[in-house]
Order: structure tokens, then C-alpha cells, then sequence
């Protein structure tokens, strides 16, 4: 099962947690396992100061007893484990299908180190059927929509529950279908670009290790 499987992936990124690391902690479903993982090792004694990266992951982190810090305190981050929506041969990503981009952003790129866990519906060949998701500010989004759409992306405005999605950030996200991406770099250099986005999904070249699980087997994948 494929709950299983993110279980299994998060179970072994924990193994690379070491005492008095400074962790940077993702967002998503199979993130949730592995704060799950690492409050069971912090019972046993690890001793680990965790910066999450979305509001969900701060809430169950502070329920869970892993003990926090901000960027307020240190902008060292040893590790980060973090989720994806789609992982190509390169490693680049797609993320941000929960609405955490932005600070999964902030926090993976300054982390020395950056594992993603995933179960194995999320390899692909190249990135692409999972729309792009893009951070932008709601002052004139519609103008960035038509940015977008020049550059030949048809972006959808994301709405949960027939409200429009707020990010953690106070901004929207627009899920912009591309088709098959090509160069993911250069369509995130694109994107950048335009006036009112503030992020995008694309992590390209972030990736240190990546590790899926697949019907109860590990496998890592690296770079191509
Ligand atoms: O915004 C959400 C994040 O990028 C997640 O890491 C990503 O969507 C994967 O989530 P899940 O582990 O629930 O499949």
C-alpha cells in the first residue's frame, strides 16, 4: 500500500538523524511518518532541534514533543527531510501540492544536506503531469495568470473547499499545467521572473538523496 510505503520511505530517512543536529522538517503526508519516527528516537534520548516548514508541520511536531527553533536562533540547518510530488532521473522536483513551497523552499536550501521521501508513484521519467505549483501574491494575480499563460502554462487557481487556498504565507497558488517539462531549471528561471510570483515548485539541483519505497523496498536513487 502506498501509505505504507511513505511509512517505509520516512522509517529510513530517521536513520541519518544524528544527536545535536539542527533539522530542517518538511511538510506533507510522508513527512508526518517521519516526525512520528523521530519523536519515538527523541523519547530514547536523541536530542535534535527541528525548524518546520509549514504551519501542519509545526502543529504536529509541537504535539508530537520534537523540540522547535527559528531562523531567529540559527540559520544552520544540518539536515532536511522533506517530501515531493514528483521526483525525475536528475532529481529535480515538483513540490508543493500541499501549499508549502515557500518555506519548504527557505528551509531545504540552506540545509547542508536535503533527503526526500516519497513511496514510488511519485518517479517519473520526466517531471510534468503533476501541475506546476506556483506561489504568487494576490495583489494582480490575474495579471500574473496572464504572464503564465504566455509562457505557454495554462495555471488554475487553487481553491480548497470553494474558498481560494491561502498559503501558509498569506499568498495563492496557482497550479500551472507546462505538459512534460523539459528543463526544469529554465522553466523555474522563467517563472521567477515575473512580477507577483514569489515561488515556485520547481527544486532542481537540491536533492542530495532520495529515498522511495516501493511495495516494501527501500531504493535509492541518485543523480543520473
Ligand atoms: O506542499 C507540500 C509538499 O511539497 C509535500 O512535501 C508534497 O506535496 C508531498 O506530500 P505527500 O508526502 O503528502 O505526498
Amino acid at each position: 500500500m502506498m501509505s505504507d510505503d511513505k511509512r517505509l520511505a520516512a522509517l529510513e530517512s530517521v536513520k541519518y538523524i544524528k544527536d545535536g543536529m539542527i533539522l530542517g522538517l518538511g511538510s506533507g503526508s510522508t513527512v508526518n511518518w517521519m516526525l512520528r519516527a523521530l519523536s519515538e528516537r527523541i523519547k530514547e534520548g536523541l536530542r535534535i532541534e527541528g525548524i518546520p516548514s509549514s504551519k501542519k508541520t509545526e502543529k504536529l511536531a509541537k504535539e508530537l514533543g520534537i523540540p522547535l527553533t527559528d531562523f531567529s536562533k540559527t540559520t544552520k540547518i544540518d539536515l532536511a527531510i522533506d517530501g515531493a510530488d514528483e521526483i525525475d532521473g536528475n532529481l529535480n522536483l515538483i513540490k508543493g501540492g500541499g501549499g508549502s513551497l515557500v518555506r519548504e523552499k527557505v528551509v531545504d536550501a540552506c540545509a547542508d544536506e536535503l533527503i526526500i521521501i516519497a513511496d514510488s508513484s511519485k518517479v517519473v521519467k520526466q517531471l510534468g503531469a503533476f501541475s506546476l505549483p506556483v506561489e504568487v501574491l494576490p495583489f494582480g494575480f490575474e495579471v500574473t495568470v496572464a504572464n503564465i499563460e504566455k509562457l505557454g502554462g495554462i495555471p488554475k487557481l487553487r481553491r480548497k473547499e470553494n474558498e481560494i487556498f491561502v498559503s501558509d504565507n498569506g499568498n495563492y497558488i496557482l497550479d500551472c499545467s507546462f505538459g512534460t517539462i523539459d528543463g526544469a531549471q529554465a522553466l523555474h528561471e522563467k517563472l521567477i521572473r515575473l512580477v507577483g510570483v514569489v515561488e515556485t515548485g520547481i527544486f532542481s539541483g537540491m536533492a542530495d538523496k532520495v529515498i522511495v519505497a516501493r511495495n516494501g523496498e527501500i531504493k535509492f536513487l541518485t543523480r543520473n
